[in-house]
């Protein structure tokens, strides 16, 4: 028998096709009571790690369970597990409760059931609907009434938000929240933090298969330090001035702002009043999760050797918390040498070319600057479930 923990423990996972390691010694658990996310960009092992969970491919090394379980151990593994994975298919000509009647009589549970869980996902009034017209995100909550129909302790949903407008995004996060605050655990994927930011507690970050980060969001957000932009009309007297009270950690922006790590916004503007230099504006940054998201997963920080994360998780349990991947925020910042230059590539708030460069000279970004990501509305994220919708 099975614990009736509701946890989910993956260990060591790794999952290899052919030449293609979908999935490499993959460490995490899932407590119940809370919304995990399981996060990683198109590619990053993602279903793959979840249909090993599921039973339905078989790892190459490591283990994954549920309730101290493989899937093909639990018994009667729709009691204990509700999956919804991508595309899923449903009969068109059968209505929706009619596919739900035909599941529920395959796990053994009494018809009753089929109305309680179209009442649960909103699909009342379209039970006697055929499945073929359903909109995309109406077969998304027959999916996840599919899933519910054995009454699980344990949800695992394989990019839910795909296909719901924001009234469904909104009520899937409340569902989800719901569902976990009754002590039960769930495990949501998508490729987009904007997605689900909002609806969970935790999250495991994957990268070509290995785990970037895993633990709350929160620590993830507390491990940046904010930094203030500040738009200076002298540059180059206002870092002097900023090293001389000990503020070293200075980078330009590609905007053509300062950007200060480690300080306040009225302690910058204080020191550019008693350098006498004057400020345009002035501003603290907010921590930009999206782009910490983009940094952990790009390629250059999950590529081979240059993960530190790969070695420093103790096989079976990976380490809780985030210390910044090489080359994010790594400069201990711009310090400006004896006789300072402005760094190539640097442009003035006016506009005027930087001392030593040519006018028509190409514009580099700043060393120590790093690629920001799509915004939100090329990512699709007003979409995503953890949206205000
Ligand atoms: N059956 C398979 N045969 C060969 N390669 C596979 C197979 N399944 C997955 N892969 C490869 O494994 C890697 C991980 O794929 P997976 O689908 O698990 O990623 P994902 O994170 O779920 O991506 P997405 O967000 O696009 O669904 C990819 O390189 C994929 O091409």
């Amino acid at each position: 028998m099975h614990d009736g923990s509701g946890r989910i423990v993956v260990q060591g996972l790794t999952k290899q096709f052919g030449p293609v390691t979908a999935v490499q010694n993959l460490s995490f658990t899932v407590e119940p009571g809370s919304v995990t996310g399981f996060l990683g960009p198109n590619g990053a092992g993602k279903t793959t790690t979840l249909r090993m969970l599921l039973g339905l491919v078989t790892p190459t090394a490591g283990t994954a369970t549920i309730n101290g379980r493989r899937f093909d151990q639990l018994g009667n593994p729709a009691r204990v597990v509700g999956a919804v994975l991508e595309a899923q298919s449903f009969h068109p000509k059968r209505t929706a409760r009619d596919h739900l009647r035909v599941y529920a009589a395959a796990i053994d549970v009494p018809d009753a059931r089929v109305d309680q869980v179209l009442a649960l996902v909103g699909l009342t009034e379209a039970a006697r609907r055929k499945a073929g017209g359903f909109s995309l995100g109406m077969r998304q909550r027959l999916a996840l009434a599919t899933a519910l129909l054995g009454d699980p302790q344990v949800l695992v949903l394989d990019e839910p938000a795909n296909g719901l407008d924001p009234e469904g995004i909104a009520w899937l996060r409340h569902f989800l929240q719901q569902f976990a605050r009754s002590g039960r655990t769930v495990l949501v994927s998508s490729h987009l933090l904007a997605e689900i930011e909002q609806t969970v507690d935790q999250v495991v970050i994957i990268s070509r298969g290995q785990t970037m980060y895993y633990g709350p969001l929160e620590h993830l957000r507390q491990s940046q330090s904010t930094r203030v932009l500040v738009q200076p009309a002298d540059p180059h007297a206002l870092v002097a001035a900023l090293n001389e009270a000990g503020l070293h950690q200075v980078e330009p922006t590609p905007d053509g702002r300062l950007a200060i790590t480690g300080a306040e916004s009225k302690q910058v503007a204080d020191i550019a009043l008693a350098a006498g230099v004057a400020v345009y504006g002035i501003q603290q940054e907010a921590v930009d999760l999206e782009r910490i998201f983009f940094q952990l997963t790009s390629g250059q920080y999950a590529a081979a050797g240059a993960n530190p994360y790969a070695q420093a998780a103790p096989a079976g349990y990976p380490q809780q918390g985030y210390q910044a991947p090489p080359g994010y925020q790594a400069s201990s910042g711009y310090q400006a040498p004896p006789g300072y230059q402005v760094p190539q590539g640097y442009q003035p708030p006016a506009g005027a070319p930087a001392p030593g460069q040519q006018p028509d000279q190409p514009t580099q970004p700043p060393q120590g600057y790093q690629q920001q990501p799509p915004g939100q509305g090329q990512q699709g994220g007003s979409s995503g479930f953890g949206g205000n919708a």
